[in-house]
């Protein structure tokens, strides 16, 4: 059973996504864009830690393994956390695109249940683009890159300036993000051109 809905359909004058020049080369881990961050950060003890690495074009795989802090019924995982590990990928996409984007919408089919020590295989990709709307989409296998689908997503982002962030975010830990002596994660945050 699936659907979606028409907000996820890119217009008749969309265009194709094209990759950054300066993007990761294919087989490249993304590494985190912030330690903090619950999908992919290495701070968060009870995050999901998801390792993204970029393909050809503007796809992308990352892999996720399911932990006892995940769980929703005993032993199977949390549906929300599947979501956020499918917006984590989805949203790891703008980097290939150079673009600073938040998820305006997700949709997800939850098609098997995924199991705690499971790992997750994700794969996704930008579908199209319109002015300020990215659509992509996202599958999530389990057994193995080429398992059976466990769930699916398609999503649209919207392009947001980096005062997205500045407006909103609490000013101590956007200082301590300005602060990063890594160079690639400062600047997936804060000086990224489109
Ligand atoms: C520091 C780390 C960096 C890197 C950051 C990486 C973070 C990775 C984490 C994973 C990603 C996330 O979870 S991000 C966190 C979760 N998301 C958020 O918090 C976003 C909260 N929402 C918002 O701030 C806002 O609603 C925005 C920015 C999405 C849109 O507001 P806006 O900028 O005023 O734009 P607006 O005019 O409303 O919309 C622009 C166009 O998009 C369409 N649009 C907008 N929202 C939707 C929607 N939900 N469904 C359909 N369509 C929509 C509009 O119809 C319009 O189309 P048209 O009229 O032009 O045709």
């Amino acid at each position: 059973m699936s659907g979606t809905s028409a907000a996820l359909t890119p217009p008749a004058d969309a265009l194709a996504p094209v990759r950054h020049p300066d993007a990761p080369a294919p087989g490249e881990l993304l590494g985190a864009h912030y330690e903090q961050c619950f999908g992919c950060g290495g701070e968060q003890p009870h995050g999901l830690h998801l390792q993204a690495r970029a393909g050809e074009g503007v796809a992308l795989t990352a892999e996720f393994t399911v932990r006892a802090a995940h769980q929703g019924a005993p032993g199977l995982a949390h549906g929300g956390l599947l979501t956020t590990a499918l917006d984590e990928t989805l949203g790891s996409l703008n980097w290939l695109l150079r673009t600073i984007a938040v998820t305006g919408r997700l949709e997800t089919d939850f098609v098997r249940p995924v199991p705690v020590d499971t790992v997750l295989h994700l794969e996704a990709e930008v579908t199209a683009v319109a002015g300020r709307k990215i659509y992509s989409r996202a599958t999530g296998r389990i057994g193995g890159p080429d398992g059976p689908v466990a769930v699916r997503a398609q999503a649209l982002f919207i392009e947001v300036k980096v005062d997205h962030f500045i407006d909103n975010g609490r000013p101590e830990e956007i200082q301590a993000a300005m602060s990063d002596p890594d160079q690639v994660r400062r600047a997936r945050a804060f000086e990224v051109n489109p």
